[in-house]
């Protein structure tokens, strides 16, 4: 029986969602999800996507994630799809932090282990969770091939102007402080459908991909390349997202502990999650504020506001970054269902080439598609990512080793 079979996992701080692909077809064979481990509450909702098979949810302490991980193998073998099965090639991890080594996705071994396990410090919510997955995983079946695929590997072609803060260099240096980028999967994977959409090779476009999701970044990608991306040392920096908020004045940090007493710590929880959509509204759901905004709430106005408004202040500014842009295109949880988000960051955007249909930015759907009017300077398209999916094709191109992976 040939392995065809790859189980994506990408753990979060106190969730983690897997997908099982098998990779003939890109079919999706299964789907889930485990949220709040660690808390009294977890609960595990597992879809089989063949046969008969209906949407099962356990609702029971989890503990850790070697617990969430043994729980869903539990819920694959069920299918008769578990991480035993010889069928399944390998598992591809989604690593958030894969520092300036890791440009390709990663056979796990030992050594990639201790260098990820290095990257902690600058990656304190995502990197410990991603260990925990593979080591769990590794745990579960020794013989089965862990892949990591990393966030931040398609933004390290990023030209030094781009990856430098403007720090003392030394300082800088020895503690790994420059600009890294996440979300690079979904950068990498909508860039290259763009292309398509627009029925040209990726080398042949320039095109800034809009990642608007719980976490949100921007990038310029010219020919297929990253040269700029909105986050930077860690998924903190750029535009203004659910709970984090994105770019502020370094020396509101310094204002906060001097003058209001708090911790580092403190100011840390306060800018990732206290912050952003919530913290300027109290909601991060963008279709709650949309709500909230139809009944005259100021406050939901402000947080849409000061959303969009940082979204275009990166659409300009990367518009003179690539010089020529083919097509912006929105994607992820926001930017593929907020049709006011995508007609607020185009609007008044005519001089740049930029503009939005009414009528075709209104209707819903799965596919990637323009919503620019014809003949348009720069196209503008919704284009629904698929991170797992581009995490299942990279890790069975390397353990198959057929070079499928674009
Ligand atoms: N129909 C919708 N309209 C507006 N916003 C939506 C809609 N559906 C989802 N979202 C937004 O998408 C966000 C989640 O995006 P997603 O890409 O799934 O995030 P992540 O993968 O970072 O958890 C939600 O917080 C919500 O604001
Ligand atoms: C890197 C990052 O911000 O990831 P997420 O959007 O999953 O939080
Ligand atoms: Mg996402």
């Amino acid at each position: 029986m040939t392995a065809t079979r790859v189980l994506v996992l990408n753990s979060g701080s106190s969730s983690v969602k897997y997908q099982l692909l098998d990779m003939t077809d890109d079919s999706r064979l299964a789907t889930g999800l485990v949220e709040r481990i660690g808390e009294g509450t977890s609960r595990l909702l597992h879809t089989p996507l063949t046969g008969e098979g209906a949407e099962r949810a356990r609702h029971e302490p989890i503990p850790d994630h070697a617990a969430a991980l043994k729980a869903v193998a539990s819920e694959l073998a069920t299918d008769g799809m578990g991480l035993d099965s010889p069928r399944l090639a390998a598992v591809g991890h989604r690593v958030v932090h894969g520092g300036r080594r890791f440009t390709e996705p990663t056979v796990v071994d030992e050594p990639v282990l201790r260098e990820i396990e290095r990257l902690i410090p600058v990656a304190p919510l995502h990197n410990p969770a991603n260990l925990r997955g593979i080591r769990t995983a590794q745990a579960m079946n020794p013989r089965l091939p862990q892949v990591a695929v990393f966030d931040t590997a398609f933004h390290t072609t990023l030209p030094e102007h781009a990856a430098r803060y403007a720090i003392d260099v030394a300082t800088a240096d020895s503690h790994r402080v420059r600009r890294y980028g996440f979300h690079g999967t979904s950068h990498a994977y909508v860039s290259r459908r763009t292309a398509r959409l627009l029925g040209k090779r990726p080398d042949e476009v320039n095109v800034i991909v809009l990642h608007l999701g719980n976490g949100a970044s921007a990038s310029a990608v010219r020919g297929g390349v990253c040269v700029e991306t909105s986050m930077g040392l860690t998924p903190l920096e750029g535009l203004v997202m659910g709970t984090r908020s994105g770019d502020i004045d370094p020396a509101v940090i310094f204002h906060l502990s001097r003058v209001a007493g708090m911790s580092v710590d403190e100011i840390d929880t306060l800018l990732n999650k206290r912050s952003g959509l919530v913290g300027l509204c109290g909601d991060n759901d963008m279709r709650e504020i949309r709500r909230r905004i139809e009944q005259g709430d100021g406050a939901a106005r402000l947080a849409f506001d000061v959303y969009v408004h940082r979204l275009k202040k990166y659409v300009g500014a990367y518009v003179a970054v690539l010089g020529r842009v083919d097509a912006v295109a929105f994607t992820a949880g926001v930017g593929e269902n907020s049709a006011p988000v995508r007609e607020a960051t185009a609007g008044g955007l005519e001089g740049l080439g930029l503009a939005v249909d009414p009528e075709l930015n209104a209707i819903r759907g799965e596919e990637p598609r323009l919503i620019s009017p014809a003949g348009s300077r720069v196209a503008v398209a919704v284009v629904p990512t698929d991170e797992e999916l581009e995490i299942a094709r990279q890790t069975y191109s390397l353990v198959a080793g057929d070079g499928t992976s674009t």
